[in-house]
């Protein structure tokens, strides 16, 4: 009889990954946690927390008596994941590096390195995701005891592989995993898909991982920390001047440094001024940021975006979609919105147009729409294209964001109801 299957863990110091590994001991896996170095520099008070989180991890990895390994992927995500950062703000952008590291580093980098100089039979991750490969080692696991084989047979038999959000819909992280290979999925197991945290909590209580419990939930980009995000930034970008500008008279309102600094939606603080002004765009040619009085301004209200390519996780497009050119789904743009239900339109190039079925607040270009239905995430594309706001075309203006950017030229096609850009 072979001996267990080898389950490679990304164990990051957190309490989500030292539980992970710990469910996939219990069911019996030989496991072997391994940590990633992706970030090398101090935080706001001069500590390397990548070092202190390899230690939370080896520790981890001790507690669980299990091998452990680190490895450093600080270049390669210097290049696939922060260099793309600041491109895409330079740009006027609002990026996502979660999920470009998902892509890049954990389900790439960290996923090769598990199964070509481990010898993984799969991964895990402490990721709150489900695929539909998990749900079927569940049921078979409910009927009968495991034959050898199975396992094999799981990650060799060429069924598609769906990603299925969390049981634990708050926490849900399949927003980040959404532009994740099928390959890496069909040998990736998430251990919490089916828990909630504070039962992850309650299991490394009770199984001495206190370290891990202790430690603070990761927020916002990782590399920034608790720094503030404008001086981060301006040691990576040069100043760009430009002017605040109120949208409804054109009114000059002050300066900033870069439009870089600024997302849509986000409070601008106007030097001088005591009321709140809102972001609703960014001319990145002429280095002016539009400002709007109050946070719900119809400027920032818009229903129609067009995608780059979208990355579809299981189905490339999805049957439907490709039948019908059109399909109702959901998306979400932010990890945690709710669900917004809309109606995609294939076109020839593989991106997407997105209609929402009412305007949704503070879309901006760069992020990811992350498609949904029936609990399955379908994938994601990037935005490059935003339709107009009900204010812009009640003004007969035509706005930054509108313009034709990258793929998705706009040639020919349509999102389908009359709308011209
Ligand atoms: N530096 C790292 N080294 C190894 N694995 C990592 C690292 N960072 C993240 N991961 C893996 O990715 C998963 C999701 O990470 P993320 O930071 O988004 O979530 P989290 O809820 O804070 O997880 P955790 O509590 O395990 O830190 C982790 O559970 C872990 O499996």
């Amino acid at each position: 009889m072979q001996g267990a299957r080898h389950v490679v863990c990304a164990v990051s110091g957190g309490v989500d990954s030292a539980v992970a590994a710990l469910l996939l001991r219990r069911r019996g896996y030989q496991v072997t946690g391994v940590f990633m170095k992706n970030w090398d520099s101090l935080d706001e008070h001069g500590v390397c927390t990548a070092d202190k989180d390899c230690e939370d991890a080896y520790r981890v990895c001790q507690i669980l008596d299990i091998p452990f390994h680190q490895v450093s992927y600080v270049k390669e995500y210097w290049n696939d994941v922060f260099s793309d950062f600041l491109n895409e703000y330079e740009k006027g952008r609002t990026p996502n590096p979660d999920i470009v590291c998902n892509k890049h580093i954990k389900f790439s980098c960290f996923f090769n390195y598990a199964v070509d100089n481990l010898g993984a039979d799969a991964v895990a991750t402490g990721h709150y995701a489900r695929t539909s490969l998990e749900d079927e080692e569940v049921f078979q696991q409910k009927h009968i005891k495991r034959p050898e084989g199975l396992f094999r047979n799981r990650f060799e038999i060429r069924n598609v592989v769906k990603l299925l959000q969390a049981a634990d819909s708050f926490k849900d992280q399949t927003f980040f995993l959404s532009q994740v290979s099928q390959d890496a999925l069909r040998r990736t197991l998430f251990p919490l898909g089916g828990l909630t945290k504070d039962f992850v909590k309650k299991i490394a209580a009770e199984n001495s991982l206190h370290h891990v419990l202790q430690k603070k939930e990761s927020m916002g980009i990782c590399f920034v920390g608790k720094r503030n995000f404008e001086n981060f930034i301006l040691q990576y970008l040069q100043p760009r001047p430009g002017k605040f500008i109120s949208i409804e008279d054109n009114k000059v309102l002050g300066t900033h440094k870069g439009w870089f600094l600024y997302t849509l939606g986000q409070r601008a603080k106007i030097g001088g001024l005591r009321e709140p002004w809102y972001v609703v765009e960014k001319d990145s040619a002429r280095g002016d940021v539009l400002v709007a009085p109050r946070t719900d301004h119809p400027a920032l209200y818009r229903d129609l975006l067009r995608t780059g390519r979208v990355h579809w996780v299981a189905e490339e497009p999805p049957a439907a979609l490709v039948r019908d050119k059109m399909m109702e789904c959901h998306f979400r743009f932010r990890h945690q919105m709710a669900l917004v239900p809309c109606v995609l339109t294939l076109n020839q190039d593989g991106t997407v147009w997105v209609t929402a079925v009412k305007a949704v607040r503070a879309l901006a270009l760069g992020q990811f729409a992350v498609f949904y239905k029936g609990g399955e995430c379908l994938g994601s594309g990037k935005i490059l294209r935003l339709g107009p706001s009900a204010y812009t075309l009640q003004k007969g203006r035509s706005t930054p964001s509108m313009a034709v950017e990258g793929s998705g030229s706009g040639r020919g096609d349509s999102p389908g109801r009359g709308t011209t850009l």
